[in-house]
């Protein structure tokens, strides 16, 4: 057998004394699709940021294709010895086309020092044939899906020689539809020889996509493995180190089934793309909006909570009038919100207590004493699981990316909520935090406060919704619950869509 396309030896990494990766070794063969698995923390990113020069390595040694990097290596050198970095903001300018955009890091063709764009434009389809991906070189990326905006970042990385291309985390957000587009082309690309080192959390995509995985903990390596030959309980027990026991599943009927609503809303129109939807939810009652990306699921919750405003639209919580679109007016009336998009729910440079006390609810309505607030601030640390532990007076931003969603939520859910609105939660969180946050919002519901979820992860949708409404192009595609409301069926329904238009 040939050399690996990623060998790594022995690697180590300290922050301010801290170690973060320790003695890890990697293997990756020719072709192989390969998962980086581990807990929010464990060092995932640490390890892709010295792959790719970002940080340098205290120790240990890396070779691409048998050629060993140079200690203390920087980008240009990882990229000359063939390794590509996706990375979850994927790095595309959504004003260019595709072509543009796989040309910025591939040469266009020239003649006489002008561009041919027939030529380039021609090139860059022969580069999405042989991957399989049907998206004409024409269209501007801003008008993409998301999923085909990831396909157009990995036919970049992959036009260009790789011999490894690295994903982080760019599954995150994606429904599962779309990492079924996603895993056949990384198919097609690793039957060309290309590697795959990928990031995620959702253990479901290594039996899927992956033909071995890695499970860092605590910085180390607790196990490489063939997919094939691990179960889903033994990826769990490597990654937290226990036995993690799965929420039962829920009870069919909300705990106010039957009541009136609680929540009303009638003729949203989220955007103006939008068709108008009406809906309500009853005490207790978790509603999900759900579909693929692009579907406007997540501008129904938006609306509600305040973040965007709604062209039409008018809502009553408890039967008074609820604002919508109205982000103070929302909370003044108890509405609590986790925005799906990290950087909107935290302050970065404000320490993890300040984040956790950054809105009066959560003194619900008292003033705090600044000894109170850091036992209240280490209970929240504890009881999320915050890491590290000593947390608290950290800025939040030195926190890895799943750690800082968990002091999002935790000052969301501290306090006590009237309504509860969740723009996919769980992204990018470990499995031990999901399954905390979803006994939270659970325990949520349980008091009898309406919980509004958008979620592109469909087995949350199943596991945590009494009810789920399907979007496509904006509109209620279907709406599914009870026995009804399966995998299989939010799958279906989220692509009929594309079927029809
Ligand atoms: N620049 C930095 N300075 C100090 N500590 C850091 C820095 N970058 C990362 N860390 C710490 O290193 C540890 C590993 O973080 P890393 O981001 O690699 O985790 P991760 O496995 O990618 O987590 P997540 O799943 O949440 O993205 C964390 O404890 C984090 O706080």
């Amino acid at each position: 057998m040939g050399d690996p396309a990623l060998r790594v030896d022995g690697l180590t990494k300290a922050f301010l004394g801290q170690t973060v990766i320790s003695g890890v070794d990697l293997r990756i063969a020719p072709g192989e699709v390969h998962a980086l698995l581990g807990e929010n923390g464990a060092g995932k990113s640490t390890l892709i940021k010295i792959l790719a020069g970002v940080h340098t390595a205290d120790g240990g040694r890396i070779s691409v294709a048998g050629r060993s990097l140079r200690p203390r290596h920087r980008l240009a050198d990882a990229a000359a010895a063939g390794m590509r970095f996706v990375h979850q903001d994927l790095g595309l300018v959504d004003d260019l086309d595709v072509t543009e955009n796989i040309c910025l890091t591939w040469d266009f063709s020239t003649r006489g020092g002008l561009v041919r764009f027939g030529a380039t434009r021609r090139r860059v389809r022969a580069v999405l044939d042989r991957l399989g991906v049907g998206i004409d070189p024409r269209r501007r990326v801003g008008d993409l899906a998301q999923a085909e905006k990831v396909m157009v970042a990995v036919a970049r990385a992959f036009a260009t020689e790789a011999r490894l291309i690295v994903l982080d985390e760019v599954t995150a957000s994606l429904p599962t539809p779309e990492v079924a587009r996603l895993r056949d082309l990384l198919r097609q690309a690793s039957r060309q020889g290309t590697a795959f080192l990928f990031v995620t959390h959702r253990l479901g995509e290594v039996f899927d996509m992956a033909d071995a995985v890695t499970v860092l903990r605590d910085g180390r390596r607790v196990a490489s493995a063939r997919s094939a030959e691990v179960t889903h309980d033994q990826l769990v027990e490597w990654l937290v180190g226990r036995y993690l026991a799965a929420l039962p599943a829920r009870s069919g009927e909300p705990p106010g089934s039957g009541g009136a609503p609680v929540l009303r809303v009638d003729d949203l129109r989220a955007t103006a793309h939008h068709a108008a939807l009406s809906f309500t939810a009853g005490a207790g009652e978790v509603v999900a909006f759900t579909g693929l990306v692009g579907s406007g699921a997540r501008e129904v919750v938006r609306c509600i909570a305040g973040a965007q405003r709604p062209p039409e639209g008018t809502a009553s919580l408890r039967g008074r009038r609820f604002p919508l679109g109205d982000p103070v007016g929302a909370a003044a009336r108890g509405c609590r919100y986790v925005a799906g998009d990290r950087q909107e729910g935290i302050a970065p440079d404000l320490t993890v207590r300040e984040n956790l006390f950054l809105a009066d609810y959560c003194h619900g309505g008292r003033i705090l004493r600044p000894r109170r607030e850091r036992r209240a601030a280490a209970d929240l640390i504890a009881r999320y699981d915050v890491r590290p532990g000593q947390a608290a007076e950290l800025p939040v931003v030195t926190l890895s990316g799943g750690n800082q969603q968990k002091v999002a939520i935790g000052r969301a859910l501290a306090g006590s909520p009237g309504l509860l609105v969740l723009d996919d939660p769980t992204v990018g969180v470990d499995i031990g935090a999901r399954v905390a946050i979803h006994r939270l919002i659970r325990r949520t519901a349980d008091a009898g406060v309406p919980v509004v979820l958008a979620s592109t992860d469909f087995s949350e949708v199943v596991s945590e919704a009494h009810r789920a409404v399907v979007m496509r192009d904006g509109r209620v595609g279907a709406v599914l619950s009870g026995a009804d409301l399966t995998e299989r069926r939010l799958v279906s329904e989220s692509y009929r869509a594309r079927e029809v238009t």
